[in-house]
């Protein structure tokens, strides 16, 4: 249990952004349990916003929810004012595309098949005659930005974690989506690859929303964080003002602190030890 108790929306100087995905009151309940509750947050267009918080804590639930994959008991989800439980799959599909933890794919796909099937939303046309132009060039230009030209021709079955992760972002991007959700996508990715596929993201001109654990990535790449603990949302706001000490150690159990980096034109997250839970 958190002693902090939920905060409002901080919003820095230039205030708050037009926002693109709008969630009021969600509450999920799980397996007897509330997972999300009452939970209400707004993603500002154009801007990438960190999922943040324990493990647990409700962060794919929640962007199951956003991303209309996961009806909430309660509440409503607004993306540029429409009703995401209300739009039809394929419209939806052409408006978020969401890239789900440890998303698998079939077997015996290629990687071009596995990156076209964000395609299948602007297919026009009935079955076998189903038409999308500019989908092999959509697909080619996902697969190069992602960097797995190379691996167009190989089988899913054969790519590793991370090779796979990338395909996944590829096939998003080809969804052509203005709402991108991922869900902690740097897991199977090394220490460059992390670097690159969040360089790329924040490259995209689309809004986004990103669950993270690693929270010096979150400070480096995000311009906002939702800091969600037990379902219910903590802090919200720009990175710097959202994770303080006392949120850090409340939530993560940590001792640490976001600062100025001392090198670079960025702020950074350095920390000291865990704190033991009370
Ligand atoms: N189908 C389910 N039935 C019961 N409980 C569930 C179900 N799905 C998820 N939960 C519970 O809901 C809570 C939130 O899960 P969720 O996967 O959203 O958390 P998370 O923050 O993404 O976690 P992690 O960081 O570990 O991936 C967890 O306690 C989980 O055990």
């Amino acid at each position: 249990m958190t002693s902090l108790k939920p905060s409002p929306v901080i919003t820095d100087a230039t205030g708050p952004s037009v926002s693109a995905l709008a969630a009021t009151g969600l509450t999920v309940r799980l397996g007897g349990r509330t997972v999300l509750d009452d939970v209400s947050i707004t993603v500002g267009s154009g801007r990438v916003t960190g999922l943040l918080g324990p493990n647990g804590s409700g962060k794919s639930t929640l962007l199951q929810v956003l991303g209309g994959l996961r009806r909430p008991e309660v509440g409503v989800v607004l993306l540029d004012g429409d009703d995401v439980a209300r739009l039809g799959t394929r419209r939806r599909a052409r408006r978020i595309a969401l890239v789900e933890q440890e998303a698998q794919a079939a077997a015996e796909l290629t990687a071009r098949q596995v990156v076209g099937l964000g395609r299948l939303p602007h297919r026009r046309g009935g079955w076998g005659t189903a038409r999308d132009p500019q989908g092999g060039a959509v697909v080619a230009t996902a697969m190069a930005q992602v960097r797995i030209t190379h691996l167009a021709d190989r089988l899913w079955s054969t790519l590793s974690g991370g090779e796979r992760q990338r395909c996944h972002l590829a096939r998003a991007i080809a969804q052509e989506p203005r709402v991108l959700l991922l869900d902690e996508p740097t897991n199977h990715l090394d220490l460059g690859q992390q670097l690159r596929f969040l360089t790329l993201v924040r490259q995209l001109p689309l809004t986004c929303v990103v669950a993270l654990h690693d929270l010096e990535l979150a400070t480096a790449f995000c311009d906002d964080v939702v800091v969600l603990d037990a379902g219910r949302v903590m802090r919200a706001g720009p990175v710097r003002h959202a994770l303080t000490p006392d949120l850090l150690a409340d939530v993560y159990r940590v001792r640490a602190e976001v600062s100025a980096h001392p090198r670079l034109p960025r702020d950074h997250l350095a920390w000291d030890d865990f704190l033991e839970t009370p």
